[in-house]
């Protein structure tokens, strides 16, 4: 762990990652990246624009390939919440990063994603968020070294909470 000099932020869409992300960053004194946003402005297209026009398994290998490319330290990274669908990416990412899983309840989210379509989120056709639920926690479980809960906390209190569940070598 003392050698993994970023956080990696992974969850379901709308958690969280980018809001808390960036307060995190500041407090740590990290630079911030956010994978959507610099895959948006590497591909000029939008996330649901790439996922519309070569559907969800091609938006998935170009979402692994800009991962692959990333080679930074002290950053705080706000992933996708599609990245966990890549081992390869994920262990790109656990080279370096302390991996950090955004958890909230179901109830919390369907609350903040009322149109996963304009967000673009990686769901096949017919699949609900429970469905989406159901799938991703156990393989955001898998690949997190920690777990915070975000229950019904403000972003800074989330931040705040990050820091302090930070193993001692890395604060
Ligand atoms: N702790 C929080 N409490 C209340 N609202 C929050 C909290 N964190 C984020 N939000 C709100 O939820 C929405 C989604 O947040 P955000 O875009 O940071 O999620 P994300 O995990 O980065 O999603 P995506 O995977 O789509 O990039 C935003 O409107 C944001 O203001
Ligand atoms: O959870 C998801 O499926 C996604 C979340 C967004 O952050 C984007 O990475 C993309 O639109 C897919
Ligand atoms: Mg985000």
């Amino acid at each position: 762990m003392k050698d993994k000099k970023n956080i990696a932020l992974i969850g379901m869409p709308a958690v969280g990652k980018s809001t808390v992300g960036v307060l995190l960053a500041k407090k740590m004194g990290f630079d911030f990246m956010d994978t959507d946003i610099l895959i948006q402005a590497k591909e000029h297209q939008t996330l649901a624009q790439i996922i519309a026009r070569h559907g969800l398994e091609q938006f998935l290998e170009i979402e692994k390939q800009h991962l692959l490319d990333i080679r930074c330290t002290r950053h705080v990274i706000a992933t996708g919440g599609s990245v966990i669908y890549k081992p390869e990416a994920m262990r790109h990412l656990a080279e370096t990063c302390v991996i950090v899983y955004l958890a909230v309840d179901l109830d919390v989210l369907k609350t903040r994603l009322s149109d996963v379509i304009t967000r673009g989120v990686a769901i096949s056709p017919g699949k609900t968020i429970d469905d989406l639920y159901r799938e991703r926690v156990p393989l955001y479980e898998r690949y997190a070294d920690l777990a915070v809960h975000c229950r019904k906390q403000f972003p800074e209190q989330v931040a705040k909470q990050i820091i302090q569940s930070m193993p001692k070598d890395r604060t």
